[in-house]
């Protein structure tokens, strides 16, 4: 008896009250695969007048990226790289390319994950991996975000 109360009174601890636990930030970027990434920066840096970063490869990701200061939040270009890149089948269904994801920051990212797994929204790694900016970065299923992939990434 006071064994299955434990259980029971754990159990509710660990579900916690929307925003209670981990709270949404601001817009970190928007995504855009890009069949082209020369072409588009040059779109973004000489016809747009925007300030743009270098090409970098991120490996562990499989994709190039290059960001677009835009003020208020940044975008993200990004070109498959190695044969396994996760954006590689995006780009063939979207020839001219595309808005791939937006990513929000989170204040606490490992609740965050602790939180929506509980809610059935499936993540896209098995843990959270670094990603451009230095920091925790987890990626979430379009089909359980209204058809948008969804990057968190911890502030
Ligand atoms: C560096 C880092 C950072 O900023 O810090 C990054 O951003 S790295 C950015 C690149 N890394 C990632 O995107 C990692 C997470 N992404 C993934 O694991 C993958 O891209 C998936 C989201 C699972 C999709 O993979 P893939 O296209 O191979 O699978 P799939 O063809 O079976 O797609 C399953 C369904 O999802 C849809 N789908 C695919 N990509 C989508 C997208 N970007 N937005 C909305 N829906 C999408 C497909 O059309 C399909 O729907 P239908 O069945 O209805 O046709
Ligand atoms: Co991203």
């Amino acid at each position: 008896m006071a064994a299955s109360l434990f259980v029971v009174v754990s159990q509710l601890a660990s579900v916690s009250i929307p925003g209670s636990v981990w709270k949404l930030g601001r817009l970190n970027h928007i995504a855009i695969a890009v069949p082209d990434m020369e072409k588009a920066t040059a779109l973004y840096r000489d016809v747009l007048g925007a300030q743009v970063s270098g090409k970098v490869p991120l490996p562990e990701h499989g994709v190039y990226t290059v960001f677009v200061e835009l003020g208020n939040t940044k975008l993200e270009l990004l070109h498959p790289l190695g044969e396994k890149s996760p954006i590689a089948g995006f780009l063939q269904k979207n020839k001219s390319g595309g808005m791939h994801h937006i990513c929000i920051e989170v204040d606490d990212i490992s609740a965050a994950i602790v939180d929506l797994k509980a809610r059935n929204i499936r993540t896209l790694s098995a843990e959270p991996r670094i990603g451009a900016h230095g920091k925790p970065v987890m990626f979430l299923h379009p089909k359980d975000c209204d058809g948008v992939l969804v990057e968190l990434e911890q502030a």
